[in-house]
């Protein structure tokens, strides 16, 4: 009798030796290796520059690669794209706000790859839309101009778009920029009930602060992939700077309880098990007050 191929269950996201370079020569990635189980929640961090787009665009498809491969959810990234298993919530900057499009229609946008040529919505497909946009909190704009909207709302938008399109795998390119705290906390437990769905989810991020609070995962980029693993394995000190280097400053580590701190111009960022403190300029330490609303972005951040 012969025995069955044991079938593994597949990651979510394998990146393996990507290398990524411009036309005008410039390599923006070089041999950058991870990967990503399903049902988890990844953040990407690294300065401006460091190549957190490029490495979203290299598995969107949108740059080549000039090595390495891409793997989703067990088969090649042209494939689960085929599928439209992916899908891309840009940053802000990169999309034409004067376009006149009803939130709506931008949503509808992400059941495209589900229709015909025609591209005539079916009943699914608006159902799908409403369901999107009732799950990030917008139904109520549904006729509105996109245009017309606060960059926390669009934020929404593009992220029910992605719903409405099924996407397994959702790349988040820096979802909080421009946010309120109460717009990121619905972002954020949104992300988690996507999770636990099985879904995957790669967010790159400057706000350091809550990525220790919500990410499974923390993916370190630095012209390549520096470190990678489980977050409470790789949120160190050393990874932080390695990834940050000398530019480690106005920024205190601490989860829910990271705030900022005019004192604390000269801040390192020291972990201490699971309970962070940081050492001020003057080399006195303390330890983290609460103050869980204020965000603080790491040096850099735009
Ligand atoms: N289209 C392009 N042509 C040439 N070089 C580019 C292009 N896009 C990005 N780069 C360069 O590649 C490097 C990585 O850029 P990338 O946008 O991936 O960084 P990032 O980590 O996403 O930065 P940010 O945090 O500012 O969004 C940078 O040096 C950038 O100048």
């Amino acid at each position: 009798m012969r025995m069955g191929r044991v079938k593994r269950s597949p990651q979510g996201l394998v990146v393996t030796d990507v290398t990524v370079s411009y036309r005008n020569g410039h390599t923006a990635l070089r041999h950058a290796s991870f990967s990503v189980p399903k049902g988890t929640i990844t953040a990407l961090v690294g300065v401006n520059g460091a190549g957190k787009s490029t490495l979203f665009k290299a598995i969107m498809g949108f740059v080549p690669l000039s090595g390495g491969s891409v793997e989703i959810l067990g088969m090649p990234a042209r494939e689960a794209l085929r599928k439209n298993l992916v899908a891309y919530v840009p940053q802000a900057e990169e999309v034409d706000w004067s376009f006149p499009v009803l939130v709506e229609d931008v949503v509808m946008m992400g059941r495209y790859g589900h229709m015909n040529f025609l591209r005539m919505p079916s009943r699914r497909d608006r159902q799908m839309v409403t369901e999107a946009l009732r799950r990030v909190n917008m139904e109520a704009f549904r006729k509105r101009q996109i245009g017309e909207l606060s960059g926390g709302q669009r934020k929404r938008v593009f992220l029910a778009r992605a719903l409405a399109q099924e996407g397994q795998v959702i790349l988040l390119d820096e979802p909080f920029t421009g946010v309120d705290v109460t717009t990121e906390e619905q972002i954020v437990a949104l992300l988690k009930s996507l999770r636990d769905e099985g879904r995957v989810m790669l967010v790159s991020t400057h706000n350091l602060g809550s990525v220790p609070a919500f990410c499974d995962r923390t993916v370190f980029v630095k012209g390549t992939v520096i470190a990678h693993g489980r977050t409470e394995d790789t949120f160190t000190e050393a990874n932080l700077e390695k990834a940050f280097g000398g530019v480690l400053r106005h920024f205190i580590l601490g989860g829910a309880d990271l705030h900022a701190d005019d004192d604390a111009r000269q801040v390192r960022v020291m972990t201490d098990d699971e309970r962070p403190f940081v050492t001020y300029g003057d080399g006195t330490t303390g330890t983290v007050r609460a103050k869980p609303r204020e965000r603080v972005d790491a040096p850099g951040a735009s």
